[in-house]
């Protein structure tokens, strides 16, 4: 199986932007609002053509899940996900996924919560048994616990066979441990491209925040020893855990 994009561009959104998905990758797609990153999802599944370039595809089944709600909101659980399957066996397993998911197949779409609905749009999506699936801010506005849930049947999925594979969006810094190889774009162009651990390498872990100026750092040591040597422990000055949004602006400020 292999996806392969093409120096696809969108005008004013993307840029010659270029990779490729083969089996058992699992690649996180990572950059800030309006970098580009649903409209090269939105390309990848035929939903939106490029300006220019292209996407070939081998051997590969997609299946997807946006941010946009696309299942029925009269029809129940059970009618939205098994509209598209047939096989008994297939159904069974669905079924005892939704058990221990605690969802209650007869109830009706919309009368879920958020994270019950991200659950089920999931579960519809792997009901195809596709060998690629596209998940755009699955995740987003999720409890820890769902997320956590969601997560586990996404690595059952990518467990159950070794050809399956995943693109996923995410502003959470700590679903980039479910990757082995990140993309990350900014303003429509690829900053960076290859595996987490080089990433994450890259990326301090550590914030300080003085007098309107922000320094990145790799440890807490470091940024005391800088405020000392810089003579601003008096003044007022805040070290922090680098999060997701810190993670892309200091990037950001690399490029
Ligand atoms: N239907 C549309 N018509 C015109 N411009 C659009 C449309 N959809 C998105 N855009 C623009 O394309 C750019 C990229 O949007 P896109 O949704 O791909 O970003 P994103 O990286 O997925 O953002 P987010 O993280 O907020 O979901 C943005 O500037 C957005 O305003």
């Amino acid at each position: 199986m292999k996806l392969s994009v093409n120096e696809i561009s969108k005008k004013k959104v993307l840029h010659e932007i270029s990779f490729s998905i083969v089996d058992g990758d699992r690649i996180a797609l990572i950059g800030p609002n309006g970098s580009g990153k649903t409209t090269i999802l939105n390309i990848i599944m035929d939903l939106m053509s490029p300006s220019s370039g292209y996407v070939t595809k081998e051997n590969i089944k997609m299946s997807a899940v946006f941010q946009n709600n696309i299942l029925d909101n009269d029809l129940t659980v059970y009618q939205n996900i098994f509209c598209r399957i047939k096989d008994p066996v297939a159904i069974s397993y669905m079924m005892e996924k939704m058990k221990l998911l605690r969802i209650d197949s007869h109830l009706q779409y919309s009368k879920l919560s958020g994270g019950q609905k991200r659950i089920v749009n999931f579960l519809r999506a792997i009901a195809a048994n596709p060998n690629c699936l596209i998940l755009d801010e699955l995740t987003a506005g999720i409890d820890l616990e769902t997320r956590q849930i969601i997560w586990r049947n996404i690595n059952d999925y990518l467990d159950n066979h070794s050809e399956n594979c995943i693109l996923y969006t995410t502003h959470l810094l700590d679903e980039l441990n479910n990757a082995n190889k990140i993309i990350f774009i900014s303003s429509g162009t690829i900053r960076y491209i290859g595996n987490v651990e080089n990433f994450m390498k890259s990326t301090p872990k550590v914030k300080l925040t003085f007098n309107n100026n922000v320094k990145y750092f790799n440890t807490s040591n470091d940024a005391i020893k800088f405020t000392i040597d810089h003579k601003v422990s008096d003044e007022y000055f805040e070290i922090k855990k680098v999060n997701y949004s810190d993670l892309l602006e200091n990037w950001e400020r690399k490029i």
